[in-house]
């Protein structure tokens, strides 16, 4: 017996399809997040498990009882809803408010009990928002008002429990102190969130549900549904997705870059190691150069940028040193490049040759670049890569700080990396 279960429904506002062939289902005790863009109908699913607007086919189970079959006031004790609208209408105080979260409880005649009370002031203690029971509604801030909607629901006790963007008002402490409380409680109830905030999805959600144009597009783990292509074709944005470093799960970045294109048809090979050319190797290839870069370690920061940049790479396995067949293509790269890009980077006996093969290609352009003046090529080179910093810099290599600047040199604003 699923807590929630959603077989088949289509929603529509007039005229308007909403939600079309909607199924999925809630397991007992987890928070399921319900992700998508911009009006592809998240408020609008919620709204039609509380029964606030009706469907127009298909099922909508809670324990197995049809939504339809519930008394209001068996419909409020199972379900409590945090609106994305927080406005309220009477000046009420942030007490009676709460007190609300009791009213499937409380007979129509009868008054509030102690017990009434004391679950009101828990509520209101997990929400942090006991300072304020005197206040008027109308006199506190979003963000606490928002609070003070999430301790109703909690005074509610329900079974389950729906948020549609119920931290959005709240500064990042109080979200995570709210979806912390939320994570607490999950287990003992469901409960089915829309965020905006992938990340924050990702962190505190069991399953998620990524709904476009109206239908549900993916379903299943945060690992599973957050992954680049789904995110790139559901809200048309390029974002970087890597594990988060604590918990494994995704992490996405968004790339706000634009496509410019200034690099088109122009061919860079940069080498790298150690986080040093992850900035330009994003900048490289959103101005539409063709990017390659190497050898790298599959284990470097660098070597993980080009992954998810999709940009071919030369690598070896972790802790190798760079095999022959691994310099081989190191030099058809560098034949076919326009300009070669060396970052400052410690250099040692694994990465060396990475440079001395340059020295076979005395016409390249070579640009050494340092993302800025604390990470200077003197201060990670010294011996016998020192020497060949030193030759490639005598036959006019250039030195650039900065990406702004490196860019610059490309379109012709800086000094000519003579390509
Ligand atoms: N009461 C209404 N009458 C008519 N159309 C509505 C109504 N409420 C919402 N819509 C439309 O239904 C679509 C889905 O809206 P909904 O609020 O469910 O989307 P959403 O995914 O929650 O959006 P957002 O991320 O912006 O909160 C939108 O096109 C919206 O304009």
């Amino acid at each position: 017996m699923k807590p929630i279960e959603i077989i088949d429904i289509d929603v529509s506002y007039g005229a308007k399809k909403i939600l079309e062939a909607i199924t999925f289902h809630a397991e007992a005790g987890e928070i399921l997040g319900i992700v998508g863009p911009n009006g592809s109908g998240k408020t609008t699913l919620l709204k039609a498990m509380s029964r606030v607007v009706a469907r127009d086919n298909g099922e909508i189970r809670l324990d197995d009882r049809d939504l339809d079959s519930l008394g209001h006031r068996e419909l409020a004790r199972r379900v409590a809803v945090v609106p994305q609208d927080i406005s309220i209408g009477f000046d009420y105080s942030v007490r009676d408010v709460v007190m609300m979260g009791r009213h499937p409880y409380i007979g129509r005649f009868a008054s509030e009990t102690a017990r009434d009370v004391e679950i009101c002031d828990h509520a209101m203690h997990l929400a942090n928002v006991a300072d304020l029971a005197g206040a008027s509604v109308h006199g506190i801030s979003g963000g606490e008002r928002q609070r003070v909607l999430i301790a109703r629901a909690l005074a509610q006790e329900p079974k389950i429990l729906l948020l549609d963007e119920a931290t959005s008002n709240l500064d990042v402490s109080h979200q995570v102190e709210i979806l912390n409380i939320i994570r607490d409680l999950a287990g003992e109830i469901t409960v089915v969130s829309v965020f905006h905030d992938l990340n924050l999805a990702a962190y505190y959600c069991d399953r998620l549900l990524l709904l476009k144009d109206r239908k549900v597009y993916a379903a299943g783990t945060p690992g599973e549904v957050l992954t680049r292509e789904k995110i790139r074709e559901v809200f048309g944005m390029e974002m970087l997705v890597r594990p988060h470093p604590l918990t494994g799960r995704p992490y996405v970045l968004p790339v706000y870059m634009h496509r410019s294109g200034a690099g088109a048809n122009r061919r860079v090979h940069v080498v790298c190691g150690g986080g040093t050319g992850s900035d330009i190797l994003h900048l490289l290839h959103a101005a539409d150069f063709t990017v390659t870069c190497g050898v790298l370690n599959i284990l470097d920061t660098d070597y993980g940028t080009a992954m998810h940049l999709g940009l071919p790479c030369i690598a070896e396995p972790p802790f190798h040193g760079i095999t022959t067949g691994s310099l081989s293509r190191l030099r058809e790269c560098l034949e076919s490049a326009d300009t070669v890009i060396v970052t400052a980077m410690p250099i040692g006996r694994g990465n060396l040759d990475n440079l001395r093969v340059l020295l076979d290609y005395p016409a390249k352009p070579v640009i050494f670049y340092a993302r800025d003046h604390t990470a200077r090529m003197e201060d990670y080179t010294g011996g016998e890569a020192g020497a060949v910093l030193t030759e490639l810099e005598a036959r006019g290599a250039l030195r650039i700080e900065g990406a702004e600047e490196l860019l610059a040199c490309f379109s012709g604003d800086g000094p000519d990396p003579g390509c």
